[in-house]
């Protein structure tokens, strides 16, 4: 059976907003297992948010830490579309029901201060671009049955996108050491995540290049304005309803989401 992108787009979207996952869309792309298809299907989905009228904030890179694409069995990073209804404000709570199998993972954010058209970048021409850091939690989501995903998957159905949530201190690039920045998330005061910014591709800085570099090359750039989640820098964590979550970053500062207590996982 082959796929039209506009209905598996549905049907994520379908899967989204009744709170019922679906079957995982592999094995209906064509050609079985093709990166570029689910990508179609991701971009069908974000066509139906903005005639809805959602607004494209940024953009969120995923599977970037050996921690998660072991723990899901994908071996690429790969990307997302964020939209400002998925921003939860710091210390906001996660309202019940809005997610389907939540799982929080602590990011680094990065704010573009300029255009990223050209897919030649260099690193200098990327620490330029970055405006500031800022810490962030980043809840996953997915709209496929128990998790049930291979790479394809994830890519139609957003990378994985739920919420996200930014701290409010804005750091500059220049006075945090990326690479070696440690990074602690808390359940409730228990460490449930630990990790370091290497775990990103070596340095986020890496996984801001890629995703200029792929997004330069399909022709939508990364823009000034942009919010650009870095990927995991520790294991996702499975939320626990009720529970309250606190990412500390070092040289970033600190930033935090709760659960309502009625959460479905
Ligand atoms: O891509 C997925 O399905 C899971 C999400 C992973 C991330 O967002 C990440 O690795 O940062």
């Amino acid at each position: 059976m082959t796929v039209d992108y506009e209905n598996a787009a549905r049907e994520l979207t379908e899967a989204r907003e009744s709170g019922k996952p679906c079957p995982p869309l592999r094995g209906r792309l064509v050609p079985d297992g093709d990166i570029d298809s689910a990508y179609l299907v991701q971009q069908a989905q974000v066509r139906q948010w903005l005639r809805r009228g959602h607004r494209r904030v940024g953009a969120k890179i995923g599977l970037t830490s050996a921690a998660v694409q072991e723990s899901l069995g994908v071996y690429q990073p790969d990307f997302g579309v964020l939209t400002e209804d998925t921003a939860v404000p710091d210390g906001g709570e996660v309202p019940p029901g809005r997610l389907l199998q939540p799982r929080v993972e602590a990011e680094i954010a990065f704010v573009l201060g300029a255009d990223l058209p050209d897919e030649r970048i260099t690193t200098a021409d990327l620490i330029r671009a970055v405006d500031h850091l800022l810490p962030a939690i980043e809840i996953v989501d997915s709209r496929i049955a128990g998790w049930d995903i291979t790479i394809v998957d994830t890519i139609a159905d957003n990378a994985s996108s739920g919420l996200f949530v930014l701290g409010t201190t804005p750091r500059r690039l220049a006075d945090v050491d990326l690479r070696l920045a440690g990074m602690v998330l808390e359940q409730g005061g228990d460490p449930v995540s630990v990790g370091a910014a290497a775990a990103c591709l070596g340095n986020p800085l890496h996984a801001l290049a890629w995703l200029a570099r792929t997004l330069a090359r399909s022709g939508d750039p990364l823009r000034a304005g942009d919010v650009v989640l870095s990927g995991a820098l520790g294991p996702l964590v499975p939320v626990t309803p009720g529970a309250a979550y606190e990412a500390r970053i070092s040289g970033l500062g600190s930033v935090r989401t709760c659960f309502a207590k009625e959460v479905e996982q």
